[in-house]
């Protein structure tokens, strides 16, 4: 009785409405007939209680097919995670990647003329050793610390042998070099971009991103070294101090202190094609490719024709690699990889392979957003928006922006580079400076219930540097007498990069997934791809239900 009197209290409270007046119980109601409307009701409450429950669930189901997943790839300078993009790209849009080959000539063109000058450098008889290490360009080449965190010097006294010869073959690259430079960051014209250094022009030339809507502007960032005698000391306190992503940063004046030339990551550098401009550029009617360059003879590719064989003598130099060798410059590592391939690159008719592409380095200056629409598999429906970060120091402050809409993170950290420094701080070891920035994230509070899937990267070339003889322990003293095998070794880092996530972690119940990566191996990569895409939407899909 008093249930049906505060039901009919609480009908009462509504009498001016219309709707509570039409629900109210008929005039004159039986006992009978009222219970009879009072079991209807409760029928009907859990039919409308069924329907909310099948309408919960298909907003989750909706959500999982069609919300976006943003994952954010992080890590420090050069540890691959442009290159993993770019592994998306070719797994999900390969129509697209192939159809972008062609324009990353330009960049494979520069890459090749700045290794080709910076063995010169390594060649020069002075002491280089002051602008090494104020030398940008040493970012893509692995320099070993010694005990006292400095490269090594040249060997003094070591006879020097003439390379004159070399450098008057090569002469023609001086220009190319600049011309390069120039078409990569020619089609940025209305915007802030600072044109280049030659190999002859005198001081750095600084690069900064441009801010839209708050986020940084997505730029590249091409690295310029100098000529030995030409380098300006850069104090390591020209940069900034380490950043802090939680919160701390270090602002757009360290970037723009950079000795850096920027191009936007609008597709316009690709646009830079055809090089030189008079080309007709007529398209092949099987690929829709650019083709006919060849015919121009402005094209970069006549020079690097003409100097190849110069090259191919430079590179193949006894006493040359014995120079290199004495600097510690390994080349082959990164960028140089096109040493190797000399002619097959400076072939008039060259079309950069999808292994070329996935290998030319660009360096990343904010924050480079991909989306892409997964049409197979489990995650079929899902847009994908994937975050590249430009990971020097001064670029680290881009990152917090980005941390409240991620639900995913996937971390590089480059294990071959136990032996390497800091471009942006050679006094700061690069493993060392991982594992700061490893700890930073995942104990990050905003990032707490974010998937986290850690790519050892690099591997095939630890495996390499292990194999020549260089031991850990020299660099890194905790490893101790233990085994310098690549089994070893990567266990140890996967223990070390997981003990840390276990004790820093804000949230005990994340798992971490860690892979053993080189991001340049598509076929290895491709697989690893697909195992990170089911943990991330699998761990998104958890997390809704929970919601
Ligand atoms: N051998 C080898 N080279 C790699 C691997 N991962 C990346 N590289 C090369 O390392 C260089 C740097 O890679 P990027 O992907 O540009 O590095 P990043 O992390 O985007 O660097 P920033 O843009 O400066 O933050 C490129 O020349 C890559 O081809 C790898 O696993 N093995
Ligand atoms: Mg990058």
């Amino acid at each position: 009785m008093v249930k049906s009197r505060s039901l009919d209290f609480g009908r009462r409270r509504s009498l001016s409405d219309p709707l509570a007046n039409a629900l109210l119980p008929p005039p004159g109601e039986t006992e009978e007939q009222r219970e009879l409307r009072i079991k209807a009701e409760a029928e009907a409450k859990k039919v409308s209680d069924g329907i909310d429950e099948m309408i919960r669930q298909e907003k989750i189901e909706r959500k999982r097919t069609r919300e976006e997943v943003n994952v954010l790839l992080l890590g420090q300078s050069e540890s691959g995670k442009s290159t993993t993009l770019k592994q998306f790209q070719l797994l999900h849009t390969p129509a697209a990647f192939h159809a972008e080959r062609i324009a990353w000539r330009t960049v494979i063109y520069y890459n090749l003329v700045r290794s080709i000058r910076r063995i010169l450098d390594a060649l020069s008889p002075e002491d280089v050793d002051e602008s090494m290490e104020n030398d940008e360009s040493l970012e893509t080449a692995s320099i070993i610390i010694t005990s006292n965190g400095r490269p090594p010097s040249a060997i003094s006294g070591t006879k020097v042998p003439n390379y004159d010869i070399y450098r008057q073959r090569l002469e023609p690259l001086v220009d190319l070099e600049e011309k390069l430079t120039r078409l990569l960051t020619a089609s940025e014209e209305d915007e802030a971009t600072h044109l280049p250094l030659s190999w002859n022009s005198h001081g750095p030339s600084n690069g900064f991103a441009l801010t839209t809507n708050g986020r940084p502007a997505p730029t590249i960032v091409i690295p310029q070294s100098y000529t030995h005698s030409q380098s300006l000391p850069v104090s390591p306190a020209s940069y900034s101090s380490p950043t802090h992503i939680n919160g701390a940063t270090n602002g757009a004046t360290s970037s723009r202190k950079g000795k850096e030339v920027s191009v936007h990551t609008s597709k316009n550098w690709r646009k830079a094609f055809p090089l030189g401009g008079k080309s007709k550029s007529p398209k092949s009617a099987h690929s829709g490719e650019i083709e006919g360059w060849w015919e121009d003879l402005e094209d970069p590719v006549h020079c690097l024709h003409a100097c190849a064989p110069a090259m191919q003598e430079l590179w193949n130099d006894h006493n040359v690699r014995q120079r290199l060798e004495e600097k510690r410059l390994r080349l082959e590592e990164s960028a140089g990889f096109y040493l190797n391939e000399i002619p097959r690159i400076t072939a008039k008719k060259y079309i950069p392979t999808d292994a070329d592409v996935l290998k030319a380095r660009l360096k990343t200056m904010g924050v480079v957003e991909h989306s892409f629409l997964i049409s197979t598999g489990v995650n079929r429906g899902v847009t994908w928006k994937i975050y590249d970060v430009g990971g020097s120091r001064n670029q680290r402050h881009a990152w917090a922006p980005y941390f409240e809409d991620v639900n995913a993170i996937i971390f590089l950290a480059p294990i071959s580079a136990f032996d390497q420094v800091l471009t942006e701080d050679p006094r700061v070891n690069r493993l060392e400076d991982s594992l700061l920035l490893w700890k930073g994230v995942i104990s990050n509070r905003l990032l707490a219930n974010v998937n986290i899937v850690l790519f050892l990267n690099k591997c095939d070339l630890l495996q390499a540097k292990l194999d020549a003889g260089v031991r850990l322990n020299h660099h890194m003293v905790s490893y101790g007498d233990r085994p310098n095998d690549y089994d070893s070794v990567s266990k140890y880092f996967r223990n070390k990069f997981g003990a840390i996530h276990q004790s820093a972690t804000p949230n005990k119940e994340r798992e971490l997934y860690i892979h053993l990566t080189a991001v340049t191996d598509t076929r290895r990569t491709a697989t690893i791809i697909g195992d990170v895409r089911d943990i991330i939407v699998r761990g998104n899909l958890k997390q809704l239900k929970l919601v």
